[in-house]
């Protein structure tokens, strides 16, 4: 089934942060007739503190004063409400829900709690964001995006069941969009079994890319802090400039190598049908965004520069590697069993050198815990922190001719641990000491863009 003009519209935690930024939100929303639907993210904040009660062994006062924080911010946007009766009681459910499984013996160890807690920053966001957008006359709903968003079991890093959400998506939220605008919350799933599941931090732009694939919307807008996606991240430096276009591919490798501005997975469902993604300040609409699409008027060498930050360098040694067949395949199928990407590959005659991704309290860093012992039982294994990776994204880089000697040229005066170069037209990558990377960043900012 199409739709004549559909559009959905997420709203990041900076965009839901207190009631004046939700005011923003609400007048966008009420602009666009074609806006039925819309994804909220947690209150900015909001899911760090929840992660913590999640993942750290607090103190019960550690834990009280932890739920106040997340009190004051919910509350100030509630008190600010024309009209906050009617909402009131479901949001002090909402928290004591919070309170309740912040006291959990079992917190600490049972991923499905985990992700119960973690689910309750949009559930409240979307409550009040319901209501603010009722109170500039948008006929507006709170749903439930648990009765549509079904996944695996995966606590943490849930993955999307393309089809059954394609249904339900269809038979629960499409008859109700008609009447009137939804309001619902990004990051938050199901299993089959209705138990809240989440899809990885950052994951409220996946599900609203997901929702836009089910429901066969033609745009997808996500709506942030800053006007696009940028040249790098305008944090690293203030010459960073926004893009007005980005083909699917160049923004997914963006966001897959760090550019937090978008999630890795928020292309996939755009690329599969063609639903063109707008990135966009909430604060400031009218400057225009990024238009992410299939094709693009340019095709530039150098589009922009990534950094993830968290990166591990594994080095597997063994002197049995010599002339040793089968070694390499047991590691990587080691690496395979436990559903890690690898990045960055060097190999010698003893060593193979790769790097792991390994954001805190993430289902990676779990996952390259268990790797790295099993690893330790068949080589000697060297494990080095500190190391950010650095991406130039583009296009055709592998093919024209000079296109790394200027970016080597430019990072000249640093130490590059590994490279990768020359698999993918749209990249080249290499990890750097993360006491440099800002530099990095800034040099081949200032050789490439300036
Ligand atoms: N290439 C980039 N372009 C724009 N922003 C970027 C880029 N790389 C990183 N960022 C960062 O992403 C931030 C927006 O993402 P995020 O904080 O997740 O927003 P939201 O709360 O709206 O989801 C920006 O403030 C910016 O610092
Ligand atoms: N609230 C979740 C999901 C999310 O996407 O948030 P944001 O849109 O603010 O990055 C998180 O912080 O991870």
């Amino acid at each position: 089934m199409s739709n004549l003009s559909l559009n959905i519209a997420k709203f990041g935690g900076t965009s839901v942060a207190n009631f004046g930024a939700m005011s923003n939100c609400a007048n966008i929303v009420r602009a666009n007739s074609a806006t039925r639907v819309v994804v909220v993210s947690a209150a900015a904040g909001i899911t760090n503190l929840l992660v913590e009660l999640a993942h750290k062994a607090l103190t019960k006062e550690q834990i009280n004063a932890t739920i106040k924080q997340i009190e004051a911010i919910e509350y100030a946007i509630l008190n600010d409400l024309g009209n906050p009766a009617p909402v009131k009681a479901k949001l002090d459910e909402l928290l004591s829900h919070a309170r309740e499984l912040a006291h959990h013996e079992e917190i600490l160890h049972r991923p499905d709690l985990k992700d119960a807690i973690l689910s309750l920053g949009e559930r409240m966001s979307s409550l009040l964001f319901t209501e603010v957008l009722k109170g500039i006359g948008v006929k507006a709903e709170n749903f439930d995006v648990r009765k549509v968003l079904r996944t695996d079991d995966t606590y943490g890093e849930a993955a999307p069941q393309l089809n059954e959400i394609r249904t339900l998506a269809n038979e629960l939220l499409r008859p109700e969009m008609a009447d009137c605008v939804l309001v619902t919350q990004g990051f938050v799933g199901a299993d089959a079994q209705g138990n809240t599941t989440t899809l990885g931090r950052g994951g409220s732009d996946f599900t609203a890319a997901l929702l836009a694939e089910a429901l066969d919307a033609q745009t997808c807008e996500i709506w942030t802090d800053v006007v696009g996606v940028y040249t790098t991240d305008p944090r690293i430096t203030p010459a960073a400039k926004p893009l007005p276009e980005l083909s699917f591919e160049e923004a997914a490798e963006m966001a897959t190598f760090g550019a937090k501005v978008l999630h890795p997975a928020t292309m996939e469902p755009a690329l599969r049908q063609d639903i063109r993604v707008f990135v966009g300040s909430s604060k400031e609409p009218e400057k225009g965004g990024t238009w992410i699409a299939r094709d693009c008027k340019e095709e530039p060498h150098y589009r922009a520069i990534t950094r993830r930050k968290e990166q591990v360098m594994v080095t597997v040694k063994t002197p049995k590697m010599m002339h040793a067949q089968g070694f390499l395949q047991k590691v990587f199928t080691i690496i395979a069993d436990h559903n890690l990407s690898v990045d960055l590959i060097t190999t010698s005659e003893i060593a193979v050198a790769f790097t792991l991704d390994n954001p805190s309290n993430s289902v990676a860093e779990r996952l390259n815990r268990e790797t790295l012992a099993e690893l330790k039982e068949i080589c000697e294994v060297v494990i080095e922190n500190d190391y950010d990776l650095v991406t130039v994204v583009g296009n055709n880089m592998n093919s024209a001719a000079g296109v790394s000697s200027r970016i080597f040229a430019a990072v000249k005066n640093f130490n590059l641990r590994m490279i990768c170069y020359g698999a993918n037209p749209h990249n080249m990558s290499f990890l750097v000491h993360a006491k440099d990377s800002t530099d990095v960043v800034k040099e081949l900012h200032s050789e490439l863009f300036e």
